[in-house]
């Protein structure tokens, strides 16, 4: 469902050519919880910006459900971020003027759901990340781990089965990062492929695989604990 074979991606700078990532190597399928840890720096985000197709490599090779990324042109690598990879980042990127329910249906609208189902999947979506009859309410009404939880069902409305998260407990407490993780595993339990990049070592407690980053470089890492869940 998801491969990245080889692949790198330098940035050149006017002093120094840095390898963000280098010939990485990942493969995942449905259900499967991967969390790929790593110092600041280490090339996560860019790691994570290959696979949604917001960035492109300069080497290998990225299949997500078949399709291979690096053969799209940006329409189509649009395209595929809203009908089968949803990406969260720290910072949720939620609409501030729009409610928890507006922020979920954007995506819906932009795909061409007619209005009603939009209103009636961004309400399912909710309920699946634990906020049903939340979805009135404003960001700036949520607390952090509210907002994450509206921007992972944002980020999988419209039956988008990859999810690939940045950070996602980087701005919350340990309570609320443990429970993140906890609905991350259960929507992995229901289908979801998710990639979670994170410097929080709490991830690898939820995950099935468990990835380490340092220097560009993807290593395998085994579970050395027992799953929390
Ligand atoms: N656009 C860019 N131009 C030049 N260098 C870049 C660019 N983007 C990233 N880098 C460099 O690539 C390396 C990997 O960066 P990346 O943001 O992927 O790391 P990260 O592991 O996500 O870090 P953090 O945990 O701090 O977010 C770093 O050395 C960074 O400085």
């Amino acid at each position: 469902m998801l491969a990245v074979e080889g692949v790198s991606r330098r940035f050149v700078t006017r002093s120094e050519t840095v390898w963000a990532v280098r010939d990485a190597d990942l493969r995942a399928s449905a259900g499967e919880f991967v969390c790929v840890f790593g110092a600041s720096g280490s090339g996560k985000s860019t790691l994570l910006n290959l696979i949604a197709g917001l960035d492109q490599a300069d080497a290998g090779r990225i299949l997500v459900e078949s399709t291979d990324v690096g053969r799209l042109n940006e329409d189509q690598r649009a395209r595929l971020r809203l009908s089968n990879v949803g990406v969260v980042f720290q910072d949720h990127n939620l609409i501030e003027e729009f409610t928890a329910r507006e922020n979920v249906v954007l995506p819906l609208e932009v795909i061409g759901v007619p209005s009603v189902q939009a209103l009636e999947q961004a309400d399912q979506q909710l309920a699946r990340v634990g906020l049903e009859g939340l979805g009135g309410r404003l960001p700036s009404q949520l607390s952090g781990g509210q907002r994450q939880r509206v921007g992972i069902a944002r980020a999988l409305a419209g039956d988008r089965r990859v999810l690939l998260a940045d950070e996602p407990t980087g701005a919350l407490d340990s309570t609320n990062s443990r429970a993140l993780f906890g609905l991350l595993r259960q929507l992995c339990d229901q289908g979801t492929l998710a990639v979670v990049c994170t410097h929080d070592t709490m991830c690898r407690e939820y995950a099935d695989s468990v990835y380490e980053m340092v220097d560009g470089r993807v290593l395998r890492r085994e579970l050395t604990a027992e799953r929390a869940t």
